[in-house]
């Protein structure tokens, strides 16, 4: 607003008065205008105050302005009244406009500036060029201004102390009259604003619904009653921790789903209003879907640039920013950084929840992580539960690069692991991330994703949940492990692998009681190798289920020709890794293994692990039960080195309890491994489990567990695993000792 600015403010202080007579009686004029008022209508008050004082004064127009926002920085002035004795027509209509008052003061004295129109071009706008001086006043509510009257002169006017006298004596008035018009325009504005096309929601200062126009229902799917009371996180999840986290970017985009899982690219912006000290805050949130309003232009861009579950940066365009990021950090010497990010369990929640939780999941991590990243970095989804993002500018001194990206890193994982609220149910993940910053001695654009990709997994052999720098020594292993996984899946097609089995036997009688078979890999011409330099490898791909199926149908082929060879063995346990558990298809593998093999179930008992029961019980169990009616039995293998929840293992429906190899290791000289093994076999008795001692390499450790009450054992003592044909031999034998006790 260019009626109080410092140059009017410098004049009025110098006293420039205007010294001007006065023909008008200031009692008459008092009068003048309080009768003119007497009887007016509140909306009607100011345009009519405008009028009567521009004809009185003889003008060329008044106006009247409040100011909104007052305890803001950017507060404005809106003009709520304006009379004109001369055509207004051709003047912009200034009514319920708000005026800027870019770089002006807010005086609290009256002003007067000359020359208006040649000074300030804006002023020329809305007034007509023959304006020649302004003179304003401010109206005063408990010592605070609350807004303004100006007075628009075409020649220099008379008196600005008769001027000031008059208004003086009508700023109860007029201040009276403000606090009507702001609080009746309030809720006819919240109505218009309401009937908007675009989505509304408003919030309390805990972001719980208060408020949503029709518009946002719409949108969104969901009908009113849904909405209210309800917090924002369950409609636009991350938008609240985006805005708390980072106030001033008020505007983002974001995929939402509907109630019936269509989704669509929305524009979501916040703003908080506080409408007074004494009154609590709010927040409004304006939602604009724009998915339909993409151009031709924007939907081509889109499919070939942008991963269509999550609106990211799909894989392909994000080999191109890395490309101009590396070159870009190379020729201005600046350091940036690569983060790989993996979900930890995202597997187990699409394989036991299905997909469409899946891409809902996958839709909230990518929510959170643009909450994370500045507008500048790159966010990105590869696909499956692979995101990158890219910091282009950590600055151009490495030993402040690394700990920047390590805070960002570090950040990912924390709110990646915060709890998911889908329809009342909690799920949790984690995030592995691999760091890798660039531009380095002798690396590539091309080694960058590769690079942080090693570091991610790094991270994930870790524990999960971390985060790793490349180092050199990484590339190594990461290249080995790559070997590996061709040789496997060279060893599986070349038939390479081998059956082992470690017989297991009775304590109290040394009865042969059952078998474990256990993969080996023989390369051609090499030694044979055992299962921990590959089953991790296999582990990490769909490797696991093709040696998962070959282990079963081996062993149940084996044991079918044994048991015609009149060699009985009470039971053959097998392997199965978590992954090959959570196939869908699971459970009628098995079933088609026996049928084809001609395997009694009652004779197959396998070997699961504690992690594998803890990410999804309900699953599990009932893939169990479903078996157990086939007459399959259940071990819970390594058991103590896992979870151990009493919780759900009375629950699960086990035979049978394997004690881990690492505490029977030391009987009997560590008395606490020895107080878990107890424990474990009494607690086993209590449930009705069998327990199994693992690695039983002594006499002492034998000794010691008979005496405990356990029931079967494995270990070196007896046997180390044996090939098929050594099993075979050794289970002839076992069975002559039989009969010549007999
Ligand atoms: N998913 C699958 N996992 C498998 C399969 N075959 C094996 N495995 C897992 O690999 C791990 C290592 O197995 P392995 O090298 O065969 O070791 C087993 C035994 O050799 C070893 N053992 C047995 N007795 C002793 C002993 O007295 N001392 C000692 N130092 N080691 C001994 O223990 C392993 C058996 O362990 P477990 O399975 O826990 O009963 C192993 O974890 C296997 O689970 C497969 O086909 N699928």
């Amino acid at each position: 607003m260019l009626l109080l600015n410092h140059e009017s403010i410098a004049m009025v202080n110098n006293n420039q008065r205007l010294n001007l007579s006065c023909d008008l009686d200031l009692y008459q004029a008092k009068t003048y205008l309080a009768d003119g008022l007497a009887n007016q209508a509140s909306d009607c008050f100011f345009p009519q105050f405008c009028q009567l004082l521009a004809k009185l004064i003889d003008c060329h127009s008044v106006g009247v302005f409040c100011i909104e926002n007052r305890k803001a920085r950017n507060k404005t002035l809106r003009n709520i009244g304006y009379a004109s004795t001369v055509d207004v027509s051709k003047q912009a209509c200034l009514i319920g406009e708000p005026i800027p008052l870019t770089d002006t003061p807010f005086v609290s004295y009256p002003a007067f500036v000359q020359h208006v129109v040649t000074r300030y071009s804006t002023f020329a706008q809305l007034f007509v060029p023959s304006i020649d001086s302004v003179w304003s006043m401010p109206f005063f509510d408990a010592g605070q201004v609350v807004g303004y009257v100006s007075c628009q002169f075409n020649q220099l006017p008379k008196s600005a102390d008769f001027l000031e006298q008059l208004l003086a004596s009508f700023n109860s008035r007029i201040v009276y009259e403000f606090k009507l018009y702001e609080k009746n325009l309030l809720p006819h504005l919240v109505d218009l604003a309401f009937q908007h096309r675009e989505g509304i929601v408003i919030t309390d200062s805990q972001f719980n619904i208060v408020q949503v126009n029709e518009a946002f229902c719409h949108i969104s799917g969901y009908r009113k009653e849904q909405l209210l009371t309800r917090s924002i996180d369950q409609f636009l999840p991350g938008l609240r921790a985006v805005y708390l986290r980072q106030p001033e970017r008020k505007s983002t985009e974001y995929i939402r789903q509907r109630p019936n899982g269509q989704t669509y690219l929305q524009h979501e912006e916040i703003i908080a209003i506080e409408p007074s000290e004494s009154q609590n805050k709010y927040y409004v949130i304006h939602c604009q879907s724009i998915t339909h309003k993409q151009t031709p232009d924007d939907q081509i861009y889109k499919l070939a640039y942008c991963d269509e579950l999550t609106g990211l940066v799909n894989r392909r365009k994000l080999l191109f920013d890395v490309d101009q990021a590396f070159r870009a950090a190379q020729g201005h010497a600046r350091i940036g950084a690569l983060l790989f990010i993996d979900l930890d369990h995202f597997k187990n929640i699409n394989d036991s929840l299905g997909h469409s939780v899946g891409d809902w999941i996958l839709q909230q991590v990518a929510n959170r992580l643009r909450f994370i990243v500045r507008d500048s970095d790159i966010l990105a989804r590869l696909g499956g539960d692979e995101f990158v993002v890219l910091l282009s500018d950590l600055g151009d001194n490495p030993a402040a690069a690394e700990p920047q990206a390590a805070i960002v890193g570090k950040r990912i994982i924390e709110d990646i692991s915060k709890p998911y609220l889908y329809h009342q149910q909690l799920l949790h993940l984690g995030a592995s991330v691999g760091v890798s910053l660039f531009p380095g001695r002798g690396q590539s654009a091309d080694d960058l994703l590769r690079q942080a990709d090693t570091a991610m997994y790094q991270a994930k052999s870790a524990g999960r949940k971390a985060l790793r720098f490349f180092e050199k020594g990484m590339q190594r292993e990461a290249d080995q492990r790559l070997r590996v996984y061709n040789q496997l899946r060279e060893a599986l097609s070349e038939n390479q692998l081998r059956l082992y089995y470690q017989p297991q036997h009775l304590l109290k009688t040394g009865e042969l009681m059952g078998a474990e078979a256990l993969v080996r890999w023989q390369p051609p011409g090499k030694m044979l190798v055992g299962p921990h330099s590959f089953i991790h490898i296999a582990e990490e791909s769909e490797l696991i289920w093709d040696i998962g199926c070959w282990v079963l149908q081996e062993a149940c082929k084996t044991f079918v020709k044994w048991q015609s060879e009149g060699l009985r063995l009470p039971e053959i346990s097998v392997n199965i890794s978590a992954r090959q558990f959570a196939q869908e298809e699971f459970v009628d593998f098995i079933t088609e293994v026996l049928d084809k093999t001609g395997m009694d179930a009652g004779y197959l008992n396998l070997e699961i692990t504690e992690s594998m029961l803890v990410s999804h019980v309900e699953t599990t169990i009932s893939k169990m039960n479903e078996l157990k009616k086939l007459g399959i039995r259940f071990s819970i293998d390594d058991f103590g080195a896992g979870y151990s929840s009493l919780a759900y293992l009375k629950r699960l429906p086990v035979d049978e309890l394997k004690v881990d190899r690492s505490f029977v290791r030391d009987i009997p000289h560590d008395r606490r491994n020895m107080a878990i093994v107890e424990t474990i076999i009494a607690m086993a008795q209590h449930l009705g489990f069998s327990v199994t001692a693992e690695g039983v390499e002594t006499h002492q450790q034998r000794d010691f567990l008979t005496h405990r009450g356990c029931l079967f054992y494995q270990g070196f003592l007896v046997s180390k695993p044996l090939s098929a044909e050594a099993m075979r031999h050794y289970m002839q034998e076992h069975l002559q000792r039989k009969l010549l006790r007999s």
